[in-house]
């Protein structure tokens, strides 16, 4: 079974997407552990939004904050404090997708960063990079944060037009797996997903 924390190199990168093509690809659970920010719409609606097969199942956040920022801020507006004990992976017997909050930095409490929720719940990441100036060393940074807790890499995602040099020199220099890249859609919608998703199957049963 896969069990795979969707990471990326930062936030509004496509992690949504990438968790949505594999949910669909896998037919796999999904859980969004914290949710910073309502409306319009949470990160588990958009992906049930863009997923279509009858097996997934949607485990509820464990925090759901109304301000669209960091998360320990999110919280400190509702008087709510992140506990590290409240993070318990679902219970399935599925493959489980599990998608981060922006970058592995960002802070849930003091002294508890996303990271360290990912090291407590002891999964492979799918790190998403999307292509901007200064993408680079923020997916270098990320790969190293990894690298050095032991936290494995299933799989690095490029989102964005094809950058040829900026994709062979982050493989080159890491020696991670790469997943098929994203490219610009004009829309976002099942149909897309659906596309990319039998992509993925494809590269998950090689
Ligand atoms: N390849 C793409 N083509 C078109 N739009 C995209 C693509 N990738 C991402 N987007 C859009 O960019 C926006 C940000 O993507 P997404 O919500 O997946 O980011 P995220 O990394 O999950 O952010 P967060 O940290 O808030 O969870 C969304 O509106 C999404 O639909
Ligand atoms: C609200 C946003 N869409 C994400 N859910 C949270 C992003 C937190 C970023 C914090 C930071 O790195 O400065
Ligand atoms: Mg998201």
């Amino acid at each position: 079974m896969e069990q795979l924390f969707v990471t990326g190199i930062g936030t509004d990168v496509g992690k949504t997407l990438v968790a949505a093509i594999l949910t669909e690809a896998l037919q796999a659970d999904y859980w969004k552990p914290v949710q910073a920010g309502l409306t319009p719409t949470t990160d588990t609606a958009e992906v049930r939004r863009l997923v279509r097969n009858p097996v997934s199942l949607f485990h509820p956040e464990a925090y759901r904050l109304r301000l669209p920022a960091s998360p320990h801020a999110a919280a400190a507006a509702e008087n709510i404090r992140i506990q590290p004990e409240a993070f318990q992976l679902p219970i399935t017997a599925n493959h489980l997708i599990v998608e981060g909050a922006g970058g592995l930095f960002v802070p849930l409490a003091p002294g508890f960063l996303l990271v360290d929720l990912l090291a407590q719940l002891g999964l492979a990441t799918v790190v998403v990079s999307r292509h901007y100036l200064g993408s680079i060393n923020h997916t270098l940074l990320t790969l190293e944060a990894l690298h050095r807790r032991g936290l494995p890499v299933r799989g690095l995602v490029f989102n964005g037009e094809p950058n040829p040099a900026t994709e062979e020199f982050i493989l080159q220099h890491t020696g991670v797996p790469v997943l098929p890249p994203l490219r610009p859609e004009a829309v976002i919608d099942a149909a897309v997903v659906s596309h990319y998703a039998e992509v993925y199957r494809a590269w998950f049963e090689k």
